[in-house]
């Protein structure tokens, strides 16, 4: 052998025997500690909730695994990271390890509990247009039910026995008393199919740890999340016409919509427009790292309700006033009939979670109102 043979002969080995050994072994190393690393399970990662929520978790130092069908939130293709949570890695600087899997897909769940080490579950995943659950009931009992039944089952295969449930205030029905607290009176007043199926998943989860004392839930029930993260990065991208308030104010005052239809002006409220708890997305996804801190504490047990609101409830007028204050734009409106199924008034007690998750909300409706600006005017057309 020549010389010259030989080098090449050695560059070639180096080439294709040696570096790729490497990669492989750090791959291999890489794969491990993944698998050995504690992770937060995010259901439905890439949607509203869960991605603010997952850069709350990501910056108190937890690391997740986002699982989503992408049903409603937007990649470029089935293979491609969702574009919300690509933004979440820009805006924490970490790295999320994301699955596109349908949390019916029972096979599909147990390969992800196999491959990662699960600390906890943070359940978004569900349908949510009152309208549409009213159209399409069993499109909504088979998915938000069928599909949580599923998840908890693969739990239980794979012993991890901590879940935080995305629930609504939708449960407590038309309010008895205001504000509304967590003894308050669910289930009987829900008046669709959408609310039913969070009424019914809090009940399965109950059972769940009647059955298992080894079982931990937190169910949190959102009063009305708005607004965006401070960056403008990330954001509420409600597909077609928007059923809720904010993101219709939004694209009104963005030029996609030409006014916001006022829905019931004669309700028992200071100005007769309907009265809510609005919350800022990042107070909400706060209430869910300090929820985490709550299960996890050794004489937690059985399952725990809390309301995540402000305790203060502004009118859509008022709403509406403010929105137009942050972005220097006029929102018109027009005074309509009231929507069916809706509440006079509906506001939270939150101290329950103030003194037992040492969560309050900080963020005011200006803050609210400027985020969502923020966010709105820099992506016109949402994700995409
Ligand atoms: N946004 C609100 O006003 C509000 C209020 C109360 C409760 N909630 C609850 O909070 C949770 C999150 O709401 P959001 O506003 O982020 O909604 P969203 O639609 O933005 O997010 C839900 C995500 O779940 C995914 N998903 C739906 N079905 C799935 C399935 N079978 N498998 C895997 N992924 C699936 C969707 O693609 C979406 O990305 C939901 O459970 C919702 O019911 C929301
Ligand atoms: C009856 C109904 O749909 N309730 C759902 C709605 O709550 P909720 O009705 O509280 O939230 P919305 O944002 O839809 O409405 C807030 C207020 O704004 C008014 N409004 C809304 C839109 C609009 O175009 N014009 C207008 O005037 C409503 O009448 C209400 O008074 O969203 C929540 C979050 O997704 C769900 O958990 C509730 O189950």
């Amino acid at each position: 052998m020549t010389r010259l043979q030989l080098a090449i002969y050695t560059i070639l080995s180096i080439y294709y025997v040696v570096l790729p050994g490497f990669w492989l072994l750090n791959t291999l190393i890489q794969v491990k500690d993944m698998s050995q690393t504690e992770s937060i399970l995010v259901t439905g990662g890439a949607g509203y909730v869960g991605s603010h929520t997952i850069v709350e978790l990501l910056n108190h130092g937890h690391s997740v695994i986002a699982i989503d069908n992408l049903v409603n939130a937007y990649a470029l293709n089935d293979n491609h990271k969702p574009e919300s949570l690509k933004r979440v890695e820009i805006i924490t600087g970490k790295s999320i390890t994301f699955y596109n899997i349908d949390i019916t897909n029972r096979k599909a769940l147990s390969n992800v509990f196999q491959m990662h080490k699960i600390q906890c579950v943070i359940h978004f995943a569900a349908l949510k247009a009152v309208g549409e659950s009213v159209q399409m009931p069993l499109m909504y009992y088979q998915n938000n039910i069928a599909g949580s039944s599923t998840l908890f089952q693969v739990m239980q295969d794979h012993n991890v026995k901590k879940i935080v449930f995305s629930s609504s205030a939708t449960v407590y029905g038309t309010p008895q008393f205001l504000p509304i607290t967590e003894e308050h009176p669910a289930g009987q007043g829900c008046t669709n199919p959408y609310g039913r199926t969070k009424f019914f998943v809090e009940e399965i989860l109950k059972d769940v740890c009647i059955s298992d004392p080894e079982w931990r839930v937190i169910l949190l029930r959102y009063f009305n999340p708005v607004g965006a993260h401070e960056s403008g990065l990330i954001g509420e991208d409600p597909s077609g016409i928007p059923n809720n308030l904010m993101p219709y104010i939004a694209q009104v005052a963005v030029g996609r919509r030409e006014k916001v239809n006022v829905f019931g002006s004669d309700y028992e409220t200071p100005d007769g427009t309907g009265v809510r708890d609005y919350i800022h997305i990042t107070d909400l996804a706060t209430g869910h790292v300090q929820a985490l801190s709550k299960i996890n504490e050794p004489n937690f047990k059985g399952w725990e309700v809390y309301n995540l609101g402000t305790g203060k409830g502004y009118s859509v007028l008022e709403m509406i006033k403010a929105f137009s204050k942050s972005s220097q734009k006029e929102i018109k409106y027009e005074l309509s009939e009231r929507r069916e199924g809706d509440v006079a008034a509906s506001y939270a007690d939150a101290s329950k979670a103030k003194k037992e998750l040492n969560w309050t909300a900080t963020k005011d409706i200006d803050d609210m109102c400027f985020d969502t600006w923020k966010w709105q005017s820099a992506n016109p057309n949402g994700y995409q």
